[in-house]
């Protein structure tokens, strides 16, 4: 049976954590999305075949997956013995000329879910190609932003024709058509990304404007280091696992800092520490609101202050929302600004976390004019009770599955949608330790709410 339409997610009981302090979880984390979906898309325009190892497979990588194999473009999917949530990917590159398009009439159809990456990457890759590809997604990427790429795209010569900037979109293959191009990054840095992957093959010097820093436009920096280390011409490349995916985990120490129950295994650490630093959220564990008494926790800032300043754009990491989540159990207040970017993602995220945290009898307050989130610290045991909506949004459900590891009470509706990015999430939260936390899933009956059923087999837990 598939992980059911309502679960609730009981909290850690003392007797789980003494256990879980004596033998910390060791929790293997999926691939990451962001760098399986950009080596995907490097391959294909590569001039080999490039296996890519401990890629994650999951709805946004099986969307960029199923394009590429539409467009003409052999990709394989092989099982990864060190992961069952990862597979071996090796696709087949098209040397730069990507496979032509059908007519006006009759376009290549290119569906991209709600998958950003793929919606804004292959926009960008297709304008290399020739004849006519459509691209759509499920109606929330219809409403996501896109119009900034478009305009880009036009502004090299090419033909994208939309009725409101948006996706459904005709994009127009014509071939390389080298040039500078400027584009913002203001309402997603995926744009930025979507040119840079596809540059070489299309001869184009993509620059973001004046005053976007590197260093603030963090997915940006990843996409260029990835293409500068990238085997174009064929050969192995290693996916890192999700840093925004370990979050989750990361966070049951923040909660529980006398028992620190988990311990995330193969994550790249921080740049600071030795790690690549392709992925910004790796800084979650420092800057994580932490229940450890004030001046305990490593110096973090929860996110709050240096989200104050609206170009750093490093805050607004999917790590945010989890920071939001677990904050009303932080030691001190913290307020989250600069949340725009939030707005236009999977769902309204501001106020959804708003709303639902307020359902959890969390208190909140949001400042609209600076897109801000204060949270004040409630005790545990005043919290929950309550039914929590996640929007058809991954994050919504793990945040606050999360959440409920310490907060009795929580119903988590929909909970399917994890499987845009972690479809093994309550398998990973449910499994007995040392590869798992052992917390208990329960269904539910999605009318009163009762408990039906503890869901303990691994089928049952995986958002199929
Ligand atoms: O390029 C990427 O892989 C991503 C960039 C960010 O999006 P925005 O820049 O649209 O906020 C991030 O939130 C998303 O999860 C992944
Ligand atoms: C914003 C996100 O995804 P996407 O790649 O669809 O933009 C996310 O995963 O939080």
């Amino acid at each position: 049976m598939p992980l059911p339409d309502l679960i609730e997610v009981v909290p850690l009981s003392p007797e789980a954590l003494a256990r879980l302090k004596a033998a910390p979880a060791q929790i293997a984390i999926p691939g990451s999305k962001s760098i399986t979906n950009r080596a995907i898309v490097l391959a294909a325009l590569g001039d080999g075949a490039v296996t890519l190892q401990g890629a994650l497979w999951s709805e946004d990588t099986e969307a960029m997956t199923e394009c590429m194999r539409t467009l003409g473009i052999n990709v394989e999917v092989a099982a990864d013995p060190l992961n069952a949530a990862n597979r071996r990917i090796t696709v087949h590159g098209c040397g730069g000329v990507v496979p032509p398009g059908g007519t006006e009439e009759a376009p290549t159809e290119l569906f991209v879910a709600n998958a950003g990456t793929a919606a804004r990457f292959l926009t960008a890759m297709v304008c290399l190609g020739s004849g006519v590809y459509r691209l759509s997604g499920v109606p929330r990427m219809h409403e996501r932003p896109q119009a900034e790429l478009v305009r880009a795209l036009r502004a090299l010569g090419y033909r994208v024709d939309t009725p409101n900037e948006r996706l459904p979109a005709l994009v127009h293959g014509g071939g390389p058509r080298p040039g500078p191009v400027l584009v913002s990054v203001s309402d997603s840095s995926q744009f930025a990304s979507a040119l840079l992957l596809s540059s070489a093959r299309g001869g184009w010097v993509v620059s973001t404007p004046e005053g976007s820093n590197p260093d603030e436009l963090p997915y940006v920096e990843m996409t260029r280091r990835l293409v500068e280390t990238f085997p174009h011409g064929g050969g192995d490349f290693q996916v890192e696992p999700d840093a925004s995916s370990a979050s989750y985990f990361h966070a049951a120490n923040a909660l529980f800092p006398d028992h620190l129950p988990v311990r995330v295994l193969a994550c790249q650490p921080p740049k600071r520490e030795g790690g690549t630093g392709w992925q910004i959220d790796a800084e979650f564990p420092r800057l994580a609101p932490t229940a450890a008494a004030e001046g305990d926790n490593g110096g973090g800032d929860g996110d709050g202050g240096a989200a104050a300043d609206p170009a750093k754009r490093a805050k607004l990491a999917p790590r945010v929302m989890t920071a939001i989540a677990i904050a009303p159990l932080a030691s001190q207040p913290h307020a989250f600004a600069s949340l725009g970017v939030l707005r236009k993602q999977e769902c309204e995220r501001v106020a959804a976390l708003r709303d639902e945290l307020r359902k959890c009898k969390a208190s909140v307050e949001e400042e609209v004019a600076t897109d801000t989130l204060s949270i004040a610290p409630t005790a545990a045991a005043s919290l929950g009770d309550a039914t929590v909506a996640t929007y058809h949004d991954h994050r919504m459900a793990m945040c606050f599955a999360t959440l409920a590891l310490k907060v009795r009470g929580i119903k988590i509706e929909g909970p399917r949608c994890v499987r845009k990015t972690v479809p093994s999430f309550f398998q990973i939260l449910a499994a007995s330790p040392p590869s798992g936390l052992g917390v208990e899933v329960w269904e539910c009956n999605a009318a009163t709410g009762e408990r039906l059923r503890r869901l303990e087999a691994p089928e049952d837990l995986f958002a199929a």
